[in-house]
């Protein structure tokens, strides 16, 4: 069963804080959003398996750890998944990126996927879909049945802000995938924004309202 994290890191509030507010300009929103996804990435490799290595110090020979190639894959879902994966490679730079377009129509919030490619192994990936909003779940909900499609089966989604609705509804619909976020909100207004969330994402990344 899929698990929900919230990860109150008082860096991550702290920073989370300067993205919600208004008067928060593009290019501030842009280097917070990276910094966020790096600290949340840091947390959520937590589980990665480490094996032994033999190496010598200058002092001495001795047992260390080093990560045991496990492969992982970033999946933004565009565009305002973009603004996250820097932050996530700078700590797994070796990760492959694939990528899913998707946007939601602003009168019925359904997902519209325009764009969808993704690296050729990703069944023997663990992907992270990354998104900063988790508003009716639909385009998350959407980008994972698309990767479970093509044959990925270890699937984990990190969000910056998530509404009540959208938690539930892909613990409904994919509860094999844990969720990460930095926050869950109060709730969904009636245009779909999450309350207080920080708006438009997309348009705060990109300066395009
Ligand atoms: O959970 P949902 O109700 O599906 O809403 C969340 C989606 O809405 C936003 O994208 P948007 O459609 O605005 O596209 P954009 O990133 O291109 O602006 C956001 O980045 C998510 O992808
Ligand atoms: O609050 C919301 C909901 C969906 N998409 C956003 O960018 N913000
Ligand atoms: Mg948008």
């Amino acid at each position: 069963m899929g698990n929900v994290y919230v990860l109150d890191h008082p860096l991550i509030q702290h920073k989370l804080t300067y993205i919600r507010k208004t008067e928060t300009g593009t290019k501030e929103f842009r280097e917070l959003v990276d910094e966020v996804a790096g600290l949340m990435a840091y947390e959520i490799t937590r589980d990665l398996p480490l094996e032994p290595v033999e190496i010598d110090t200058p002092v001495t020979k001795t047992t260390s750890h080093v990560i045991s190639g496990k492969k992982i894959g970033i999946v933004p879902i565009l565009r305002a998944g973009l603004g996250m994966v820097e932050g996530v490679l700078r700590h797994v730079p070796t990760a492959k990126v694939g990528h899913v377009g998707l946007y939601r129509d602003p009168e019925t919030l359904k997902p519209h996927e325009y764009y969808f490619k993704m690296p050729t192994d990703i069944n023997e990936r663990e992907l992270i879909v990354v998104d900063p909003m988790l508003a009716t779940g639909g385009s998350a909900n959407d980008a994972i049945s698309s990767l479970k499609k093509r044959g990925a089966t270890n699937i984990k989604l990190m969000c910056l802000i998530a509404a009540p609705e959208g938690v539930e509804a892909v613990k409904e619909l994919h509860p094999d995938v844990d969720i990460y976020l930095a926050a869950l909100d109060e709730k969904l207004n009636e245009k779909g924004y999450i309350v207080p969330g920080l708006g438009d994402a997309g348009d705060r990344l990109y300066g395009t309202k």
